[in-house]
């Protein structure tokens, strides 16, 4: 579980994420939403400690995230982050197994091997697992990344997982796979957090939306608390349409026209 409590980050006068507070609990997956610039990013790099809070405090299984040592933090959290470029060359499996760092200290032993080859199975990538990860194309090296981050923390059920738009660069069908693997990684016990640019993806697979505005909480609940015209509107700017649709529990969400 994560707890984060009156959070604000400034660099020089300028508050990237200002005041916030919420909960996410083992099994849920939390989607965050937000223009570009609202601090999403900022944010989720608070909650892995990547940078820290000038004011407020983030806890990991109700401790402040200050009084872990990195190994400890590395077998409790795992962050896919946006950059995931490599300038030396590696085979994916090699790079896969870097998610098991933390867990061996010379070599991996058999159950790192296990675990590799089973995450790969898992996120559909055991056939490139001996490919050269730079002749990869981008969607292909963004499921790499994933199975390295879900390799971390593979035996650890109760650790957080920090998606950063892991859709980004997928086709349709891989999209929707990763997000279907982030919602059983939640329903196993993972504590998963993904910051999104799709509301429809949000609505259709998190248990709460945060929707955030020049580091400030817009508002954050289920999808169906929050996913209303006038959120989005402060949210992104934008008028939209909401329509009912047959299997959803929520409605979708339809650009209108731009406000200007
Ligand atoms: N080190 C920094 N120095 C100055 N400004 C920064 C720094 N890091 C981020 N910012 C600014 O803080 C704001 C929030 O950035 P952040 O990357 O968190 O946004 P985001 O919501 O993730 O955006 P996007 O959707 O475009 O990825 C932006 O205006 C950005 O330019």
């Amino acid at each position: 579980m994560i707890q984060v409590e009156n959070i604000t980050y400034q660099i020089g006068k300028k508050e990237l994420v200002k005041a916030l507070s919420f909960e996410v609990k083992s099994g849920e997956l939390l989607a965050i939403l937000g223009a570009n610039g609202a601090g999403k990013s900022t944010l989720m790099k608070l909650l892995c400690r990547e940078i820290s809070p000038d004011f407020g405090d983030v806890k990991l299984g109700g401790i402040s995230l200050k009084k872990y040592t990195l190994p400890q933090l590395a077998k409790q959290r795992a962050v896919l982050s946006q950059q995931n470029t490599i300038s030396i060359s590696f085979i994916v499996n090699e790079l896969v197994m870097m998610g098991r760092y933390p867990h061996f200290e010379h070599q991996p032993g058999p159950k790192d091997y296990e675990i590799v080859k089973q995450v790969m199975e898992e996120t559909g990538i055991t056939h490139l697992s001996a490919r050269d990860y730079n002749t990869l194309s981008g969607g292909e090296q963004q499921r790499v990344q994933f199975s390295r981050v879900l390799a971390q923390i593979y035996d650890c059920p109760d650790a957080c997982l920090f998606l950063d738009e892991p859709t980004n660069g997928l086709d349709l069908l891989y999209q929707q796979q990763v997000m279907e693997l982030a919602r059983k990684l939640a329903d196993r016990g993972y504590c998963v957090i993904c910051i999104l640019h799709d509301i429809n993806f949000a609505s259709r697979f998190a248990d709460q939306i945060l929707m955030l505005k020049n580091g400030r909480k817009v508002a954050i609940g289920t999808p169906l608390e929050v996913i209303n015209c006038e959120n989005i509107h402060e949210t992104f700017s934008i008028n939209v349409k909401l329509m009912a649709c047959e299997g959803y529990n929520c409605p979708l969400v339809i650009p209108a026209t731009i406000q200007t």
